[in-house]
């Protein structure tokens, strides 16, 4: 016992990844316990009438189990008292009416519990309900790079988890509010008759409680330091049973590869969690037996003070019931305290989660307002030599870019791959911010707009956009979803992306469900995907539209048809193309060419062939390949 005692205070987790990383300390698990109150807030938001209700029926429910000891103490000395009684003076009635109680107390602590589980899981529901559309609308709120840190990644996992699992926590803090009123009641009766039983009652439960804590805050240091494996073996299993990923996964004989990763890295945790859970069992049959000790020390005393004659039969009933209840009690606060503060730890992550800022926000720090956004563009947006470097990038994606890009022109960029083109166009929305350099839009630095106003105003299809499970008319419509009951202006997108096609040949036209993850989704090919995209930026009318890549997966003649349209779409209006394809960069005003996040050249097709440069090297480059 002693030595486990020391391991308590001594032993620290095997954890794979940090073996020095100390477990969660008893102070911290106390400490967490500061978030208590925030969280029963939380709870209180969702429904204040389901809290009241849940309180009052879990308060008459506290005070039941001593009500019901003292009747039946009442009724055995009752039965004890007639029958000392000779027969014919026996009057049954009083003791009836004792046993009718007793037998309405049983019915209302099933009916109060009944309640009590009712309130506890509507109350849940919509809790996590709720949990999680905060969680969802916070995560749009942060910026980019946040979600591309993989600590912020493993913080939305637990938060993520915890949506749900908050919900036990909920109920475990309720019923320990209602088993501590339970447990004052009955031992002012416990107290009253010998107030040392219940340090005896203490003794018997302690251990037990120290042996929980200790294994609690084991399993929550072994869970804590296994969140980056875990997200690993959630993505393996993603990865070797997906519709997404069948395709290569048998293409490349890849099966193996994951089970075998998977299986080392669950063995692993299995391993360690078995070894935590031998032990746990083995030290819970440790401490029942202690318990088990101190209630039969007292039965013995109280059973003495019986025969002796000082206490009567049903005065024996009485203690001997609250001194069992007691301790089967106080185990449980005890035991509860643990998980309820290992939960405290838990939640530590959720409110960690929603501690984040979001740095990108409006108004910028230190001015007081944003400016209004210019209507129409009058000079355009200028680069002042900006730079930026990616928070878990080794080197600068852009540096010292300066350039101008003019209202209503369009702008083509050329680059290598990685020469920092989309990462140029993520900077023009404001998805980061430079990390030096200023960006300016008709003279003011972006970062006086209103971000959301200024995504308003801008129409991105990115090359990895979002192949949406969603009906193909919704699918065009998230270019502008306001707009999604609008068929008129769907149809129009459609047609001028060529996405109609498409939609034309599908069974269920603009309703039929894309996609293979949902019932009756119908995939479509890389092309006819991009078609769908391309709609979603026609949908937008922005004054500023920026396609990265926007027909690598198209064939010749739909590349061609595309760009027509968009020559026609864009008059007057600002648009920034990428392109690996000369075809399509020749149509712009002006062609940026960038190499290593550096400006290299800027100018018309004709300006920048004449000079002869990186442009017409790269121009020959590709027109040889056609030769
Ligand atoms: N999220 C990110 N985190 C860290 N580095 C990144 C990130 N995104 C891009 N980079 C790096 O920044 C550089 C520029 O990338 P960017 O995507 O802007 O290139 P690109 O010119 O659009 O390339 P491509 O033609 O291949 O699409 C590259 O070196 C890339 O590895």
């Amino acid at each position: 016992m002693l030595d486990f005692l020391k391991s308590i205070s001594a032993k620290k987790p095997k954890s794979r990844l940090d073996p020095d990383k100390p477990a969660v300390s008893v102070r911290e698990r106390v400490s967490a316990l500061r978030h208590l109150p925030a969280f029963l807030q939380l709870i209180w938001r969702t429904s204040p009438a389901l809290s009241l209700a849940n309180i009052g029926l879990r308060l008459l429910r506290a005070g039941l189990p001593l009500a019901q000891l003292y009747v039946a103490r009442l009724i055995l000395d009752s039965v004890l008292a007639l029958t000392r009684l000779p027969a014919e003076q026996r009057a049954l009635a009083p003791l009836f009416t004792l046993v009718a109680l007793e037998f309405g107390l049983v019915l209302l602590a099933d009916a109060l519990g009944r309640g009590v589980a009712l309130l506890d899981s509507l109350l849940g529901d919509l809790f996590a309900n709720q949990s999680s559309i905060r969680l969802m609308a916070h995560a749009a709120e942060l910026d980019l790079d946040q979600f591309e840190d993989s600590t912020f990644y493993d913080k939305l996992e637990r938060a993520r988890r915890q949506t749900l699992s908050r919900t036990v926590l909920m109920s475990q803090v309720l019923s320990q509010g209602q088993d501590l009123v339970t447990l004052v009641l009955l031992a002012a009766g416990l107290v009253a008759f010998q107030p040392w039983l219940l340090g005896l009652l203490l003794l018997a439960v302690v251990p037990a409680f120290l042996g929980e804590s200790h294994f609690n805050e084991r399993s929550y240091s072994l869970s804590h330091s296994w969140t980056p494996e875990r997200r690993e073996l959630d993505y393996l299993r993603q990865t070797g049973a997906s519709d997404e990923t069948a395709k290569e996964v048998k293409i490349f004989g890849l099966s193996g590869f994951l089970i075998d990763r998977f299986r080392t890295l669950s063995d692993d945790f299995y391993r360690q969690n078995k070894s935590l859970a031998l032990r746990r069992a083995g030290w819970g049959a440790v401490f029942a037996a202690v318990g088990a000790a101190g209630y039969y020390g007292a039965y013995v005393y109280i059973l003495a003070r019986t025969v002796s004659g000082s206490i009567s039969i049903g005065q024996l009933t009485f203690l001997a019931g609250s001194f069992a209840r007691l301790r089967a009690l106080l185990e449980g606060i005890l035991s509860r305290f643990s998980s309820v503060a290992d939960g405290a730890l838990y939640l530590q992550d959720f409110f960690d989660f929603f501690a984040l800022k979001p740095r990108i926000t409006r108004p910028i720090e230190g001015s007081a307002h944003t400016r209004p956004f210019p209507r129409p563009i009058q000079r355009g947006f200028q680069f002042e030599n900006v730079g930026f470097q990616y928070k878990n990038g080794t080197k600068w994606a852009i540096r010292n870019l300066s350039f101008e890009l003019k209202a209503g022109e369009k702008l083509a960029l050329v680059g290598e791959n990685g020469a920092g083109k989309t990462t140029l166009v993520k900077l023009l929305a404001r998805l980061y911010d430079p990390s030096e350099g200023r960006i300016l839009l008709d003279g003011h630095d972006l970062r006086e707009y209103d971000p959301a106003e200024l995504r308003q105003e801008i129409g991105v299809i990115f090359q990895d956009f979002v192949r949406f499970q969603l009906p193909a008319g919704q699918n065009l419509a998230v270019g502008r979803i306001a707009e999604r009951h609008n068929q008129a202006r769907i149809e129009a997108a459609a047609a001028q992306s060529l996405a109609d096609t498409v939609i034309q040949k599908l069974p269920g036209g603009y309703e039929q469900m894309i996609g293979r993850r949902f019932n009756g989704g119908v995939d479509l090919s890389g092309g006819e995907w991009q078609k769908i995209a391309l709609g979603r930026a026609y949908m937008r009318e922005a004054q500023l539209l920026i396609l990265d890549e926007p027909t690598a997966a198209l064939d010749a003649r739909a590349e061609h048809e595309v760009f027509q349209r968009f020559a026609e779409l864009t008059q007057g209006k600002t648009a920034v193309l990428i392109s690996h394809r000369f075809s399509t960069v020749r149509m712009a005003d002006r062609i940026l060419v960038i190499e290593n996040g550096q400006f290299v050249e800027i100018g018309s097709h004709e300006e920048l062939l004449d000079k002869g440069g990186r442009y017409a090297e790269l121009f020959q480059l590709q027109a040889a390949g056609y030769r």
